[in-house]
């Protein structure tokens, strides 16, 4: 079946209102951590809040990017492992499966072979790695006097979009920087995803100018559901202050759930209804003039 084909299928409005009329919701919690310069620490501090998420209901907790290390070019190396036979991997792993939820194990430094990627692994209720996602657009930014970043210095990039489907709704993964790449949202939801998960650490520079804006944009976009989880903002002085603001968008593109600056979890619940209405009270879908111009995945 050609991708084209597949689109057809996984989008049709019967399809969804199969769906829909099946599903409940999907609970989920987005933890907004500390992260300090302790890795244990932190990975201590992510699989507490995987279980006190999982005793307030939620069935699927994302974590931030980069929650094990601090971020910046110069920590990727000593805090880079394996995925999944990473010590990070073992505890998210194992923390999926004691507290029987999916895990969105927001991102660490992959090492693989002599390369280093910023990768997103999730984990079903079993512990069983579900999707391993690596952050396909780099952050190589320069905004004179205020942040200059080249994750290119010492990241290779994936080369893959990645899609999983829990609990009978197909999830979207992106890292950050690609939450700013429209083409990827739409083919995720071309691919039928209803929801994307962005584990993301933008700063006081882009963070309150493009932030809830990029989240409002692909949600209205694609219809769909994104979530953005960010590390907690760190003091002044910090080498790396993350906006923080971890939030919800709904397929309307507003936004019901949104956090501070502060660590604390957001718990909400993915309606697929929600999606059905917007797609079908605005079709955008049906009326795309694919006859002008597209947007195709290469097959890999
Ligand atoms: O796009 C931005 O402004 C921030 C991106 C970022 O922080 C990242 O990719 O880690």
């Amino acid at each position: 079946m050609s991708d084209c084909e597949s689109y057809v299928d996984a989008t049709h409005p019967r399809f969804l209102k199969k769906l829909v009329a099946m599903h409940s919701g999907l609970k989920i919690a987005l933890v907004q951590l500390a992260v300090g310069p302790d890795k244990a620490k932190n990975v201590a501090a992510a699989v507490q809040e995987i279980h006190k998420a999982k005793e307030k209901g939620a069935q699927l907790v994302a974590l931030p990017e980069c929650f094990n290390s601090p971020y910046g070019t110069e920590f990727f190396e000593e805090y880079a492992e394996e995925v999944p036979a990473g010590e990070t991997s073992r505890a998210l792993s194992r923390a999926a499966a004691e507290a029987g939820v999916c895990v969105v194990g927001g991102t660490v430094p992959e090492r693989c072979g002599d390369r280093l990627y910023n990768t997103c692994a999730v984990w079903d209720p079993s512990g069983k790695l579900l999707a391993q996602h690596r952050k396909l657009h780099l952050f190589d930014i320069d905004i004179p006097n205020k942040i200059t970043f080249k994750e290119s210095d010492v990241l290779s990039p994936g080369d893959k979009i990645t899609t999983f489907e829990f609990n009978g709704i197909k999830i979207g993964i992106g890292i950050c920087y690609d939450l700013r790449f429209g083409e990827m949202a739409h083919i995720m939801a071309q691919e039928g995803c209803a929801l994307q998960i962005y584990p993301g650490a933008f700063n006081m520079t882009t963070g309150p100018l493009h932030w809830e804006l990029l989240a409002r944009a692909r949600a209205c976009d694609t219809q769909a559901w994104v979530a953005l989880v960010s590390p907690a903002r760190a003091p002044p002085g910090a080498a790396y202050r993350a906006w923080g603001h971890s939030l919800l968008a709904d397929p309307w593109a507003a936004v019901p759930h949104a956090l501070g600056p502060a660590p604390g979890t957001l718990h909400a619940t993915i309606d697929l209804n929600v999606v059905e209405e917007v797609r079908s009270q605005i079709p955008i879908r049906r009326q795309r003039r694919t006859d002008v111009y597209d947007t195709i995945k290469k097959s890999k």
